[in-house]
């Protein structure tokens, strides 16, 4: 009979094994499947998507339609189940958790802002009010509720707008309401959907500043999906999405010298898959198959016909 190993041995194990996938992120996802089934047919949304991000780190997302950022988002947010799969934010399971916990989880850890900026607000309320709204559902009192709102809105370049209702707001306050609504109960996450898709340039920049103010000043981690260039090109990190996967990531960072550069990384994922930018593989005619070879310090991928040394 072999001896079971002791405590020791197990804790020696684990520190040999190293830290766990995800360990301290503040959203883990982990080969995160979404399949929808519609009148007989499959729709694979997500297909074992990986995604860590960081306590405090401000991200956006990109890809064509349909890749599946707002089934991510969704999921993220505790509005959907994923299929299979792990998805961990701030330390709860998404997977796991009971409706009453999804319930405590969306009310108290998330924030959420949808592109069109009259489904952010209620239309009879003032800004005040709606900020207020979520406060009174956790139960803190009116006069708390009051001066937060107040601070928020300040804060948020829409102090003025406070007494006005949604419709005598432009699209750029509403936004900037709506993030304060999402911040109201200091959710560790906030998550966006398009939060500038119906915005112009220049209010996009404003309602951008705004995530960034919050973000800065509360350490908020956020998640904004966006096609907007502008907002993607001021983040420190963009993940692309292609078909229900994280496929690329452009990181940028400031140097001494005030410029800013931007690499361009494709994602390996756990399972070791590289997804080749669909350019790379069109200019080569790779298909189905590619030849690999391991080097001193790359990899060579090659597209399949025949070598000039097998001729
Ligand atoms: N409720 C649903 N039922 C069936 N299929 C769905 C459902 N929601 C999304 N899908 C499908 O899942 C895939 C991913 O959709 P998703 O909305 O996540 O993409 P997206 O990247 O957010 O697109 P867009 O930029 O157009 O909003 C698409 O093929 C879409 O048609």
């Amino acid at each position: 009979m072999v001896d079971a190993p002791d405590l020791a041995e197990l804790e020696r194990r684990a520190l040999e094994r190293g830290p766990a996938y995800g360990e301290g992120a503040h959203i883990v996802c982990d080969n995160l499947v979404r399949i929808y089934k519609s009148e007989g047919i499959e729709v694979v949304a997500l297909q074992g998507l990986d995604l860590l991000v960081d306590p405090g780190e401000l991200i956006a997302v990109v890809g064509a339609s349909g890749s599946g950022k707002s089934t991510l988002l969704n999921i993220l947010s505790g509005l959907d189940v994923p299929t299979a799969g792990v998805a961990r934010v701030a330390g709860s399971d998404l997977l796991t958790m009971s409706a009453k916990e999804r319930l405590a989880f969306r009310r108290e850890q998330v924030g959420f802002i949808w592109q069109q900026t009259a489904r952010n607000l209620l239309p009879y309320l003032t800004a005040a009010q709606n900020v207020e709204l979520p406060m009174r559902f956790a139960g803190r009192s009116r006069r708390e509720r009051a001066t937060r709102a107040a601070d928020l809105l300040g804060m948020l370049g829409v102090g003025d707008c406070a007494g006005r209702r949604p419709a005598e707001l432009s699209g750029g306050q509403q936004q900037r309401v709506a993030i304060a609504v999402a911040v109201a109960n200091e959710p560790h996450v906030v998550l966006a959907d398009e939060p500038t898709g119906e915005l112009d340039t220049a209010t996009a920049t404003e309602v951008f500043a705004a995530f960034r103010r919050v973000n800065q000043e509360f350490g908020t981690t956020m998640v904004i999906v966006t096609h907007d260039a502008g907002v993607s090109e001021r983040v420190d990190r963009t993940v692309g999405i292609r078909d229900g996967r994280t496929s690329s990531e452009v990181r940028r960072r400031d140097a001494d010298d005030g410029t800013r550069t931007a690499e361009e990384y494709a994602v390996l994922d756990r399972a070791g898959r590289v997804q080749l930018p669909r350019g790379f593989t069109e200019a080569l005619d790779m298909r189905e198959r590619v030849r690999l070879a391991l080097e001193d310090d790359h990899v060579g991928v090659w597209p399949d016909r025949p070598r000039e040394e097998d001729a």
